[in-house]
């Protein structure tokens, strides 16, 4: 069985017709975009955005509408993936490198729904390396300046390449231990020159949607 498939459609049927939808990115949210493109095949009305140039791909490809931010204020609905939660529905997300566009898209919508399979929910968020977006410009002085932090960065790469964001940043992998204060590590990376934005998620999930190894899905409303 499929838990992520198994969550992503689920998460899904909180799409009613007219709504304005976020897609968001990764192997989860990969499900729920193509289980959108069925019921827009079947006569379902939407529109929507996408949160990297992959789901805008696989948008397309589904059928389903896509509209340019200048032509809507906002969205009613995200349906995204996660790389880690927890019951408070606290986030780390950016393992595929969206976070910005995702964290973007998540502010304008009135509600984001995660979609994930059981073993992404944790009791405390650190096991997963926080992903953290940073310009290129003197990306060495940055990595140092998450290194002070304690952060243990490793720069993203991918095929022997430093990994490039659909913005053009580079991506610093953290593992920062057990995460006790979210919030205060979310402000303090904020705070650093050189930082875009970090996978960090607060306050922004109304509802996490779970597929489980017993066939089972539940959902976690904080
Ligand atoms: O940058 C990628 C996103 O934050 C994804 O939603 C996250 O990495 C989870 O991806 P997946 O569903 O592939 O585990």
């Amino acid at each position: 069985m499929n838990l992520k498939q198994l969550a992503a459609e689920k998460a899904v049927e909180y799409v009613k017709d007219g709504m304005r939808i976020g897609l968001g990115t990764g192997s989860t949210a990969y499900w729920a975009i193509k289980k959108l493109g069925e019921r827009v095949k079947e006569g379902l009305s939407v529109q929507a955005v996408a949160t990297s140039k992959a789901s805008e791909k696989l948008a397309l490809e589904q059928g389903i509408p896509l509209i340019p931010f200048d032509r809507i204020d906002g969205l009613d609905l995200t349906i995204d993936g996660a790389d880690e939660l927890d019951r408070g529905l606290h986030l780390i997300k950016g393992g595929g490198g969206a976070l910005l566009r995702e964290k973007i898209v998540a502010y304008h919508s009135k509600e984001l729904i995660i979609i994930a399979d059981e073993s992404k929910l944790v009791d405390k968020l650190g096991s997963f390396p926080l992903p953290v977006e940073i310009v290129p410009f003197a990306n060495e002085w940055t990595m140092a300046s998450l290194q002070e932090m304690g952060a243990k960065p490793m720069l993203r790469t991918e095929d022997e390449h430093i990994y490039v964001t659909d913005n053009g940043n580079y991506i610093a992998d953290c593992r920062f231990g057990v995460i006790e204060n979210p919030k205060e590590l979310h402000q303090t990376l904020l705070a650093l020159p050189g930082v875009v934005d970090n996978g960090l998620f607060l306050g922004l999930a109304a509802r996490a949607v779970i597929g489980h190894s017993d066939g089972t899905v539940t959902v976690i409303e904080p």
